[in-house]
Order: C-alpha cells, then structure tokens, then sequence
C-alpha cells in the first residue's frame, strides 16, 4: 500500500514540536523526516535527532546537486528535506510526516499534491508570546529579538492557511492532540477503504468525524476567534467563493 506524505506547518512556538511528540505516540509506522539546517542546535537538540546541523557551505552543495526536496530560507538560516528518507519510506510503504515551514509546504504541495497538508494555529498572539517566551526561559536564554521577529512572522504564515487541507487551534492541548491524531488515523482509514458508509465500526466513525471537523472548509467555528486575534480574515469556502457569496 501506499505511503501518505503527511505535511505539518505552524508559527514558530504553537507547539507543533510538543503536538508531533504526542503524535507519534499515538501512532505506529509515522517516520520523521529529519530535516538538515544551517541554524546552530538550540538547548539540549542533539546532531541527527532534531536536525542535522550542517554549514551554510555543506547546505548549498546539496542543493546544487539537488538533494533536496524542498528547502526554504527561515529566520536567515536555511531549512531542507532531504529527498533520501522520504524514497527510502515510500519504497517500504511507510507513512511519513515533515515539519516544514509554509514556503516548503507550497513547494512540496506543488509536487506531490496528494500530500496531506495540515496546519496548526495558536489560539492568540498573547497566547504564542508566552509560550515563546516560555520555551527561550526553559532554554535557558530569552532573546528579545528572536521573540519579535517570529511573532512578527506569525501573521503573515497564519495568511497562509486556507492552503491547508486540515487545520486545528492548539489552545488546549489534549484537544489539540486527539485532534492531530484523528486527521493521521482517518487518512490511514481512508486509503484502506475503513472509511466507507456501512464499513465503518463506532471506534472509526468517531476518528472520521473528529478529523472532519479539521478540515479546511468545516474549521471556521473554531478557526474564526484565532484569525480575528491575529486580524487575518477567514478565507471563504471553495463553494461560496465560487457563487460570490461573502
Ligand atoms: N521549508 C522547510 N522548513 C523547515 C524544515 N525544517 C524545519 N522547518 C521550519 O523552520 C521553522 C523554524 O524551525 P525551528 O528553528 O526548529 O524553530 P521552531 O519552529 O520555533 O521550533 C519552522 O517553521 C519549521 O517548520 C525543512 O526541512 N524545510
Ligand atoms: N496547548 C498548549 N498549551 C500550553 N502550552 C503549550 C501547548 N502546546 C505547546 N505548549 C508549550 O509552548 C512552547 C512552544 O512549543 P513547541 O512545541 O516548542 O513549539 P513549536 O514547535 O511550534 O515552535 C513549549 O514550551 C510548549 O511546552
């Protein structure tokens, strides 16, 4: 059977990290693509676990022999997918999940449209402050800057979601969590054809029911408080666009 490429993007300090560590708890056969960066460890990150770290030098070489997936410039350091991993995954039909950022996503949107894209909100700017400054403080180091210009970063990444086939607002994290978890399992029931009306036990139906309610188009009840906090309007549905209907 078929891998899925699932694709998770969020604003630095969401909690994308801590949601994609629950995740893969909770679910068996997910790889990690380890990503290479040319940004220095930060904490307790540890070579080949996080990242591969490498130099800016060891980077563009890669990408002149086109190593890479997809790769993007954040926060004035470079981030890439190393195509290797993901072959390697599809060759054994596992599933594998990248944390990208959204000009990768676009990227690898744009070349493997079946792709499963999915994108997470905080629930304020108030709220992705704190966890920021929270996260640095654990670190060990609170650098202003760093703080301001990723929350600066944040609206214009929040812009982006209705690209996006689910997305979900990390505000209480178990939610949070179960959420993610139903999008991964009601894809796996889907491409299994678990899915289908009249096959699916109560346990499926439930998962099913969770991770539609995720999706892009049957999020904005939940999406519409998160956006006004950011001030990024709510994109209209594919159907009301269409019609004209605002
Ligand atoms: N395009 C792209 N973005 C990546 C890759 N790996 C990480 N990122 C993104 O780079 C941004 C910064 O990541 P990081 O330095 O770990 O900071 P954090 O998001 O605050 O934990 C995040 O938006 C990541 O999703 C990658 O391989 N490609
Ligand atoms: N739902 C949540 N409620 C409260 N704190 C959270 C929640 N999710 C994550 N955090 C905290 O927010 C900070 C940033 O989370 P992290 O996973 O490192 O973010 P990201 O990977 O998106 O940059 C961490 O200190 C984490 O423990």
């Amino acid at each position: 059977m078929a891998g899925i490429l699932f694709i998770i993007s969020a604003p630095s300090g969401s909690g994308k990290s801590t949601l994609v560590n629950e995740l893969r708890s909770n679910v068996k056969d997910l790889q990690f693509s380890v990503s290479y960066t040319t940004r220095q460890p930060r904490g307790s990150e540890q070579e080949g676990l996080a990242y591969h770290f490498v130099s800016r030098e060891q980077f563009e070489a890669m990408i002149a022999a086109d190593d890479l997936l997809e790769y993007a410039e954040v926060f004035g350091n470079y981030y890439g997918t190393g195509r290797g991993p993901l072959k390697e995954a599809f060759a054994q039909g596992k599933d594998m999940l990248l944390d990208i950022d959204v000009q990768g996503a676009a990227q690898v949107r744009h070349k493997m449209p079946e792709a499963v894209s999915i994108f997470v909100m905080p629930p304020t700017p108030e709220i992705l402050e704190r966890r920021l400054r929270n996260r640095s403080r654990a670190e060990g180091k609170v650098d202003e800057e760093v703080i301001a210009r990723r929350l600066a970063k944040a609206k214009h990444e929040i812009e982006n979601y209705h690209s996006y086939k689910y997305v979900l607002v990390n505000d209480e994290l178990n939610r949070a969590v179960e959420d993610l978890t139903a999008i991964v399992k009601a894809e796996r029931y889907h491409r299994e054809g678990r899915a289908e009306p009249g096959k699916a036990s109560d346990g499926v139906q439930r998962v099913l029911h969770l991770a539609e309610a995720c999706r892009q188009q049957n999020a904005a009840p939940r999406l519409q408080p998160a956006l006004k906090a950011f001030d990024v309007p709510l994109h209209p549905a594919p159907e009301a666009a269409a019609s004209g209907i605002s």
